[in-house]
């Protein structure tokens, strides 16, 4: 980059969606008035190279992309609609401008899909690796925001989507790297990794339609988030692990990899919750109708917080070994 202030010249929206906003990039801070009846939503994320992808994982354009996604999946897990967002960028040298261009066009593609305004943000340069870091923001009606804390004993356990195939996705990309050859079906868990959609419409529905709905994106795997859920609600969370929807290109891999792939893997960014069992009934008609998955993978009972995966009738307690950036992966 020759210019930061030519960059940030070029990268400025030209155009607005959210009637709300008073000022956006070119002033010490954004400006926007808030909604009557609506709670605000804020979350951050960020995304480092060579932890969270590397050049042979994802294109410049894919980096930019998921960026945002993340943050709008996080939005979904509070049943939110998103409205704004900010971009904080550390590049290094080796970055071209085409490139960062490339990466913000990323974000700009879901940013129009969502309606989302671009606001504000930071660039500043670094030694080695790129830093984004995106902070979204978004907006739920009063006191339908969802909750880890929701869980009750004789809820059911669903995920919103398949679970796995970004984690195996990852595998292919360091097997082969970004322009391998790929099968259709490789292609498609490569597609899950690289460019993750996040479930805002899946929880927008669990805002609205039903009573008490505990909810959490899956990031870091679906024991950890299931592990959330159980301490943040005090309860014990069973997963059944013949339910878990493992994507059909994962067939041919064995079962237990299957299986470890889902609960350990992460970056799925499908929504993980729990209701009560009537409530799953005309959820999982509500979710049919819009063609939209909606799978139960197990139930809560009272206990110790704790998660147990059910596994041709026996229970095997499963520890909190998800993705976690100070630990080797278990
Ligand atoms: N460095 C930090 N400073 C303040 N809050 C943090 C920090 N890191 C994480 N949090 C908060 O801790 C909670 C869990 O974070 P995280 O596991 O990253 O959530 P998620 O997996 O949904 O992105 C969130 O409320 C987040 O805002
Ligand atoms: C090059 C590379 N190595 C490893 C991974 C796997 N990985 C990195 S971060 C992560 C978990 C999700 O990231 P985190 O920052 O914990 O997201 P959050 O829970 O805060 O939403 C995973 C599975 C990857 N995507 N790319
Ligand atoms: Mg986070
Ligand atoms: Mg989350
Ligand atoms: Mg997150």
């Amino acid at each position: 980059m020759e210019d930061e202030f030519a960059f940030i010249s070029n990268i400025t929206p030209k155009r607005s969606y959210q009637k709300t906003l008073v000022r956006g990039i070119g002033d010490d801070a954004a400006v926007y008035s808030g909604t009557q009846n609506m709670d605000e939503v804020v979350c951050v994320d960020t995304m480092v190279e060579g932890v969270h992808f590397r050049r042979d994982t994802l294109s410049p354009f894919q980096i930019g992309k998921k960026g945002l996604a993340i943050n709008i999946s996080d939005l979904a897990a509070m049943g939110a609609v998103p409205t704004y967002y900010l971009v904080s960028i550390a590049v290094p040298a080796a970055w071209t401008e085409g490139e960062l261009t490339d990466l913000y066009k990323g974000m700009d593609e879901l940013a129009k899909k969502y309606q989302m305004d671009l606001i504000g943000g930071d660039t500043v340069s670094t030694k080695d690796a790129l830093v984004l870091t995106v902070t979204a923001i978004g907006i739920v009606e009063k006191g339908r925001a969802r909750f880890r804390d929701q869980a009750r004993a004789g809820d059911r356990l669903f995920v919103t989507g398949y679970v796995g195939s970004s984690a195996a996705g990852l595998d292919l990309l360091f097997e082969k790297s970004l322009d391998g050859v790929f099968t259709e079906q490789e292609q498609s868990l490569v597609k899950a990794h690289q460019e993750p959609k996040p479930h805002i419409e899946e929880g927008r529905l669990l805002a609205t339609s039903s009573k008490r709905i505990a909810l959490n994106d899956v990031s870091d795997g679906v024991a950890s988030e299931a592990h959330e859920l159980a301490e943040s609600s005090g309860v014990r969370i069973v997963i059944e692990a013949g339910a878990l929807p493992i994507h059909e290109a994962m067939e041919k891999y064995s079962r237990q990899r299957q299986i470890d792939l889902a609960l350990f893997g992460g970056e799925d960014f499908v929504l993980i919750g729990t209701a009560q069992e009537e409530d799953v009934k005309q959820l999982q008609v509500i979710f049919h109708k819009k063609g939209l998955r909606f799978q139960v993978i197990g139930f809560v009972e009272e206990g110790e917080p704790s998660v147990w995966l059910k596994e041709e009738g026996q229970l095997k307690k499963i520890e909190k070994h998800g993705y976690n950036h100070f630990q080797k992966r278990g």
